[in-house]
């Protein structure tokens, strides 16, 4: 152990971060060796860099990327596809691209899920979360079941058996009780080994002085490094090489907490490829100007998002002589990549990637060695951000989709007025509410004047009825019809496979 200590603290002292042994002498040996294994894999040259970034960034001084207002421009829409604007004839032009490439084994989901859920306030990871559905499904449930409905469809209209592999970027946080959940629900019917869980590194908070933070006595306080920490977590853990081997070549990257989440969505990797793009994001209108979702735009002339949290309030005001909002193209974190982007950014490009800063409440241990928990934020952490790569596109897209099919995301607890599980519960039945109407269902005992298709409810209040389609069952509201039509539905209903089979006969 002595040698072990010898050979930290000399690193330590190089990165200038020799506090973090301060209370060496009081700890057990357990309580030692459980440090020593926290500080052992952090490399002095590199621990050191990143303090100073933080508190360089922290003092304005540099690293904080700078505003980016004056240099924004938005997207033009010729460059967008859109489910709204596109021809339908195109629509289904790239739904049949997306689902041959799906068929032909060529396209991943990859989730990133690393976050630790602090608005919404629980402990647990976000995906495990109920938002109050009738059937008690979690979003990891959902998300599962579309994967299987995807690739039954492509397997049918291909009349092949594939695969769409699940990767699952997870964080210290978030990995065990992850892995742990799938278990215990057996991954939810899909093949154990289609399910790749991975972790993201986790780096140290920083103090305003530019001192890494201990939260407790022998435990640093540790923040994962941002969804960007996907593409050294790509190279870290050989994802690449792996979705090389079973030769996928386009890869879906989402973000745990959108309900309504389309995984693989063919439409948007069929448009993708199509263009022949390497990288590409999915956009909203943004439902109200200073909505916390980052904007996709350029910047000097460069396709970029810019974060909610770095755009000025005068710049998120901004409209158009029309009316209408000037950055209008709100990310909802679902992204396409080629392999070979994601090769070319893990292997070679990721550190040229900047850090974001965040300024953030961090509990510590004072001189005293009392537990904190400060009432104003006391830490930085450093975060890296997965769309900061679209600068890098040799031919970026855009895709746009209707709000209320595609994004309400779970981001607060029910004390806020949105982003809920309540908005997120009622923007699914809405949704499946829309769809069981279309496919021909009558509700009995509901008084249906209200009109299905307005989406300006679709979070300030329940739907008519409630029915809750499984995604086993249909996956954009396909094939609802031979279950739906002309039936007699009282609500709540829920429609699953056994309740398909029985009302086909
Ligand atoms: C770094 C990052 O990916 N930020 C994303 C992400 O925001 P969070 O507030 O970090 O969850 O999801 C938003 C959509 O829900 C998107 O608009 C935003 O740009």
């Amino acid at each position: 152990m002595m040698a072990a200590e010898a050979g930290v603290r000399g690193k330590l002292r190089e990165a200038g971060q020799e506090q973090l042994l301060r209370f060496w002498d009081e700890l057990s040996p357990a309580e030692r060796e459980a440090l020593l294994v926290e500080l052992r894999p952090l490399e002095p040259g590199e621990l050191k860099e990143h303090c100073q970034r933080a508190e360089r960034a922290y003092s304005g001084e540099s690293g904080a990327p700078q505003r980016l207002d004056s240099n924004m421009s938005p997207l033009h829409p010729q460059l967008l596809g859109s489910t709204k604007h596109s021809p339908p004839g195109q629509l289904n032009a790239w739904e049949e691209e997306g689902f041959l490439q799906i068929s032909q084994n060529k396209v991943a989901v990859l989730l990133l899920a690393g976050g630790q859920g602090t608005r919404l306030g629980v402990s647990y990871p976000k995906g495990m979360y109920r938002v109050g559905l009738p059937s008690g499904k979690t979003l990891y449930q959902l998300q599962a079941e579309r994967i299987r409905r995807v690739q039954q469809l492509a397997s049918e209209k291909h009349a092949t058996e594939c695969t769409v592999p699940w990767y699952i970027m997870t964080s210290e946080f978030t990995l065990s009780p992850t892995q742990k959940f799938f278990k215990e629900h057996n991954y939810f019917g899909l093949a154990r080994s289609d399910v790749i869980m991975f972790e993201q590194r986790m780096i140290p908070a920083v103090g305003f002085d530019g001192k890494a933070i201990l939260e407790r006595k022998n435990k640093v306080a540790m923040a994962p490094d941002g969804n960007g920490g996907l593409y050294r977590a790509l190279s870290d853990n050989q994802i690449l090489e792996d979705m090389e081997r079973r030769g996928v070549s386009y890869i879906h990257v989402y973000c745990v907490d959108n309900i309504l989440v389309k995984m693989a969505d063919p439409v948007f990797i069929g448009f993708c490829v199509s263009k022949g793009a390497d990288c590409g994001a999915k956009v909203v209108e943004k439902a109200y100007p200073a909505e916390p979702v980052g904007v996709v735009c350029q910047v000097d002339g460069v396709f970029q998002v810019v974060e909610y949290s770095e755009i000025s309030p005068e710049t998120v005001e901004k409209r158009n002589p029309d009316g209408s909002l000037t950055y209008n193209a709100g990310n909802i974190c679902n992204h396409f990549f080629t392999l070979e982007f994601l090769q070319k950014m893990s292997r070679s490009l990721e550190p040229l990637l900047g850090y974001h800063m965040a300024v953030k409440k961090v509990p510590y241990v004072d001189e005293e060695g009392n537990l904190v928990k400060p009432s104003r934020p006391n830490g930085i952490k450093m975060e890296k951000f997965v769309f900061d790569v679209f600068q890098f596109a040799k031919n970026f897209v855009a895709f746009e989709v209707l709000r209320e099919e595609e994004f309400s995301p779970l981001k607060n607890a029910d004390t806020a007025d949105k982003d809920t599980p309540t908005t997120a519960r009622r923007a699914l039945l809405w949704q499946h509410y829309r769809w069981a109407r279309k496919a021909g269902a009558r509700f009995i005992n509901v008084n249906d004047s209200r009109e299905a298709e307005q989406s300006s409810c679709s979070e300030s209040e329940d739907p008519p009825a409630v029915c809750e389609v499984s995604p086993l069952v249909s996956y954009f509201g396909e094939g609802l019809e031979s279950h739906l039509q002309h039936k007699d539905i009282s609500s709540p209903f829920i429609l699953d496979r056994h309740k398909a089979k029985e009302a086909d006969v």
